[in-house]
């Protein structure tokens, strides 16, 4: 479909930078750019852990469909581990009509150890917490999925996923004053 709005998931273990890249990504992307933060729907709006059959995974998949649908592009970002998310994101990926894109941001456990101790909320979770959670490599194993070399600087890895993303057309009224 001509124009139609680009579907981007970009996925990484905690402390891999996927939320850091996706609010860079949106707003490289422009107006009409939906960010939709798996931790968002899953922690803020549900209150959910991260177990099989959650109910936050239906929920993200109805608002990509949504956004998808009034024309925006959308990123969905977030752990997504592949055993609870992976089938799901399948799907979307299959009925999006546009363009679609599936970013895998592979940064190794002492580098997400690094970057986590610089948070605030560093000294809540121990390095411990952060090893049982760390998952080796987990693509979805989509065709085309591309793995990013996480470790590089935030501008050079944006640059590599706009480069793949290409022209992206503006989908919407960029009427001054209506977007942040
Ligand atoms: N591999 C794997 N499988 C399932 N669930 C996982 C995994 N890795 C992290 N998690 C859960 O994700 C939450 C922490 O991730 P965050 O990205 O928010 O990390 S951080 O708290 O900002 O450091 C945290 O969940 P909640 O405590 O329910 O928010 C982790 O239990
Ligand atoms: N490419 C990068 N190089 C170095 N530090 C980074 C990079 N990307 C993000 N960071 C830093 O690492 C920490 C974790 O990034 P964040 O985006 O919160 O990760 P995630 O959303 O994957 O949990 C933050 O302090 C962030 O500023």
């Amino acid at each position: 479909m001509e124009n139609a709005p680009h579907l981007i998931v970009l996925r990484g273990n905690a402390a891999s930078g996927k939320s850091t890249l996706a609010a860079a990504l949106q707003r490289a992307l422009g107006p009409g750019t939906a960010n939709v933060e798996q931790d968002h729907f899953r922690r803020v709006i549900l209150r959910e852990h991260d177990v099989a059959g959650g109910e936050n995974i239906g929920l993200i998949a109805h608002t990509v469909r949504y956004c998808a649908s009034i024309g925006n592009n959308v990123i969905v970002e977030g752990i997504l581990v592949a055993k609870h998310y992976r089938d799901m994101l399948r799907e979307i990926l299959a009925e999006h009509p546009g363009p679609t894109h599936v970013f895998y941001l592979d940064v190794p456990l002492e580098e997400t150890l690094r970057r986590h101790a610089t948070r605030p909320l560093g000294a809540e979770i121990s390095a411990d917490t952060f090893r049982e959670w760390y998952v080796q490599s987990d693509t979805l194993s989509v065709p085309g999925e591309v793995v990013l070399d996480g470790t590089a600087d935030l501008e050079v890895t944006l640059k590599v996923i706009l480069n793949r993303v290409g022209d992206v057309t503006p989908n919407r009224d960029q009427d001054g004053g209506r977007y942040l």
